[in-house]
Formats: structure tokens, sequence, C-alpha cells
């Protein structure tokens, strides 16, 4: 009798309980848990990331394997942190709009103790906002007119002597001698040969050392890296002072630097900020140049009917110049597929394949919660080879970039406050090298190997891609 006098208010208990219930879990729906494995506390997938690092596949396997077995957001534990690799446009945005508010690069001691404390790469968000403005001068696109002309005269009679020999030559080495002799002829006017040698020795070995385990114990990376530092200090101490003695003037980067020595001190750079992003700016950009250059010539030789129409327009540059007259930004500006070429090479190499970052604070990206301290890895080379941004994306169509580009779905060069500071200067490398490449000669290419270098983070082909010079008879 009670039950059925009370049967009206227990029926809306429990209709209200049960609504209730749906929407404590479908409003209140706690984030979406992120997939994956973070193994043993230290450990991790450490094994397994090494383990692709050190093949022939390179270190994105790991990456590649993980989605298949996760889907597109996963997190795993590497080096005793938690990463997350993140997949999409948004989530791209979401970290690269909040950089050092919500998100910064993380902290690494052997990478500060390498390229130094006052680095671009390692200082605090007020020093960068300072030394990111001051270094940005002699990069715009319209300081670089006479590091154009240089590099032109350099790469021409480079190639003169390669094609007159012909032999065959390794593209990546030779990018990677070329891209540094310029760099240290721009920044410093060095060109003395055994200088050179001794600055590129000292760099590789402090690049090395960037990401190594930082105990000073003689025949360890870190230690070599330390070591090789301290030399080059030196000798870039020796060249300020001589510099400032009025010895010699010279018109490049660091009379630029050395030329505000009067001003105010947030309008100028002392000595070890100066010292230390000269270096930062080699290590940047000169692997990164030459292996985008060795993935364009590759694409260019899968894909004869993109180099065809390249040479075509190149050729035509060509002609309506004086002969032997050497390349100017006008030129390069005549460049649109020349431009579209060195777009979707980047698109496809993915130079940096992922862009890291650490959280400063608990947060959501899409619907995924991120924990204080993880590492989120904005996964460019995902985004760059997604086929609901890039229809066919395995396909070298450099005509894709006709269209313009979702924003954030385009990022070989970064984007926001950290954007590269090299853009202007790897650009007009690739042109004036992809000129002067299709607009002289052809080429073959003398190995045909795709496996990747070991151990390298920047994917590049094992056989660096040899190739041998023909001359063109342009007669028209
Ligand atoms: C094709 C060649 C290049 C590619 C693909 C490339 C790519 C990138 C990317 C993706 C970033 C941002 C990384 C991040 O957000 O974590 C970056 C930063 C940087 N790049 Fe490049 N880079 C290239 C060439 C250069 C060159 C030639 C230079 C120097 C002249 C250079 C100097 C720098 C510097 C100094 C930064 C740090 C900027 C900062 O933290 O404010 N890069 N680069």
């Amino acid at each position: 009798m009670l039950v059925k006098n009370n049967y009206d208010i227990i029926l809306a208990l429990l209709i209200s309980g049960f609504v209730t219930s749906f929407l404590t879990k479908t409003l209140k729906k706690p984030c979406h848990a992120i997939p994956g494995r973070l193994g043993l506390p230290l450990v991790g997938e450490t094994f397994s990331f090494l383990s692709a690092t050190n093949s022939t596949k390179g270190c994105y396997d790991f990456v590649r394997h993980r989605r298949q077995m996760y889907g597109k957001w996963f997190k795993t534990r590497l080096f005793g942190k938690v990463h997350v690799f993140i997949p999409s446009v948004t989530g791209a945005k979401t970290v690269l709009t909040n950089e050092f508010q919500l998100f910064n690069k993380g902290y690494v001691k052997s990478m500060a103790d390498a390229v130094g404390k006052n680095s671009l790469l390692c200082v605090p968000v007020e020093s960068h906002k300072r030394i990111r403005r001051l270094l940005s001068g002699p990069f715009s696109m319209d300081s670089l007119s006479e590091f154009v002309q240089k590099f032109d005269k350099m790469l021409s009679a480079r190639f003169k002597k390669l094609a007159d020999d012909g032999k065959s030559f390794v593209v990546l080495d030779f990018n990677m001698k070329i891209a540094f002799d310029a760099m240290c002829d721009m920044l410093m006017s060095i060109t003395d040969e055994s200088l050179l040698k001794k600055i590129n020795k000292d760099c590789t070995a402090i690049s090395n050392a960037m990401l190594s385990f930082p105990v000073m114990i003689p025949g360890t990376r870190y230690y070599k890296g330390i070591k090789a530092r301290e030399s080059l200090m030196k000798v870039f101490e020796e060249l300020i002072t001589s510099r400032r003695s009025g010895k010699e003037t010279r018109e490049d980067f660091l009379q630029s630097m050395l030329d505000r020595d009067s001003f105010p001190d947030d309008e100028k750079l002392d000595d070890s900020e100066i010292m230390d992003n000269m270096l930062t700016l080699i290590i940047a950009g000169q692997t990164t140049t030459a292996a985008a250059i060795m993935w364009s010539v590759k694409f260019l030789d899968d894909n004869k009917d993109v180099q065809n129409k390249l040479r075509e327009e190149q050729l035509s540059i060509r002609r309506n110049k004086p002969t032997g007259a050497l390349l100017c930004l006008e030129d390069l500006n005549k460049m649109s597929y020349g431009l579209m070429v060195v777009k979707e090479t980047l698109r496809m190499s993915n130079v940096l394949l992922w862009f890291p970052r650490v959280a400063l604070d608990d947060c959501k990206i899409e619907d995924f919660e991120i924990k204080k301290g993880w590492h989120v890895d904005i996964d460019a080379t995902h985004i760059h080879y997604d086929p609901e941004l890039y229809k066919d994306p395995l396909q070298f169509n450099p005509s894709r970039f006709d269209e313009p580009q979702k924003a954030y779905s385009y990022i070989p060069f970064g984007l926001g406050p950290r954007t590269c500071l090299g853009i202007n200067m790897a650009k007009v490398t690739m042109l004036v090298f992809l000129h002067r490449l299709t607009s002289g000669y052809k080429w073959t290419v003398d190995d045909q190997d795709l496996s990747l270098e070991k151990q390298s983070h920047i994917p590049r082909l094992k056989s660096g891609v040899p190739i041998t010079l023909t001359v063109i008879k342009d007669d028209s």
C-alpha cells in the first residue's frame, strides 16, 4: 500500500537519478585519456625510440608505429618524461599561440652548456624578445641581398669545377660545406680555409653534445663538445677584440652587432650574447638547409615533369640576364614555381620532424588532458602528410601551393614567437641552388638507396644523394 502510494515519487526519483547520472557522465565528461604505453617510470619506451633512431627507417618510425597501435593521439615515456605527440592543426595552434605562457621549450642542460646560456634556444622569455629583435635585422629579406650575390658566386664557381671534373659528388656533403662557408662569411667574413675547417670541426662537436649526457668524462660526446666550445669562444673573442681595435672593418653580421656598442643596454647585445648566438645560427642553419637541399634534388630526380617545369622557369630568368651575371633578390621574386618547389620539398622532407615543448600548467588540448610537466611534441610531419589537408600527400606536387593553405597546416619553419629566424636565408639559399642546378645542368643520381642515415634526428638519406653533373647547352 505504502509502495503503491509512493509509486510516483519512486519513479520520479529513479528517473531523476538516471537523468542526473546521464548528465554527469556526458556534460561533465572527463577529458579523453590519451592512449599509449608509459612503461616503467624511468625507462618507458626509450629503448624502442633509440632502436628506431638507430635504424635506417629513422626515428619517426617510432611515432608511425605507435599511431598504428593507438590512433592519432598517443602518449609515451622517453628518457623519464611523458611525451604526447600532437597530430592536429588545432593542437599546433593551441601550443604555438600559447608559447611562453602555457608552453615553453624544455630546459636541457647539455643544450644550454653546448650552445651557451645566452643562446636564443635557451634564454627566458624577456631576453628572448630582445635578443630575437636585435638578431632579426640582418636576416630580413632586404638585408639578404648581399648574401644572395655572394652565395651565388661561391656556388657557381663550385658547380663549374665539379662539372669540369665530371666526377660524382655527394649533394649533402657539398651543401654542408657550402652552407657553412656562406654562413661564416655572412656572420664574420671568415673565408680562410684552415680557420673554416677548425670552426666547422668545433661546431660539429658542439652540435653532437647538445643532446648528450652532461658528465665531464674525457672521451664522451659532452666532454668533447664542451672543450670544442671553449676553443671556439676563444676564436670569437679574438675576432671581436680585433674588430674593436679598429684593425679591420667589415660589413657583416658581427660588425652590425658591434656598431651598437654605444647604444642603451636594451638596444644591444653583450659579447657573450653575440658569441652564443653566432654559434646558434651556424648550428641551426647548416644541417637543416643542407638536408632540405639534398631532398629537393632527390624529389626533382624522382619527378621529371616537375624538374622540367622548374628548368623552364629558371632558364627564362637566366636568358633575361647578361651572360655570367649574378642573381639578385628581384630575380628570386620571379621564381614563383621555384618557390613552390621549395615549399613542397619542405612539406615532404620535414627536416624538423616535430617541435618539442613542455606544458607549464595542467591544460586541455582539443578534448585531451595534458598535465603540467608533460612534453608535447607538435608533430609537423603528421600534419604535413594529413590527406584531409593535402590531397595525395605522398605525391611531390609543388602546384598544390597555387591554393592558399589552411592556417597552422604548413609549419616547416614553426610558427609564433619561435618561428625560424633563418626562414628567409633558408629560402633564398634553396632558390639560388635550384636556379644554378636546373638552369645550368642535368644530373644523374648515382645511388638510389632509400635508407635513412642512422642516429640522425634530421631525416637524411644515408647515401647523401651522390650525383654527376652534365652542362646544359642552352642555345635559345
Ligand atoms: C630549410 C632550412 C631550415 C628549416 C627547415 C628550419 C626550421 C626551423 C624550425 C621548425 C624552427 C622552430 C623550432 C621550434 O619551434 O621548436 C627553427 C628555429 C630556428 N631556426 Fe631554423 N630552419 C632552417 C634554417 C635556418 C637557418 C638558415 C638559420 C640561421 C640563419 C636558422 C636559425 C634558427 C634559429 C636561430 C631558430 C630558433 C628561433 C627561436 O627560438 O626564436 N634556421 N628553424
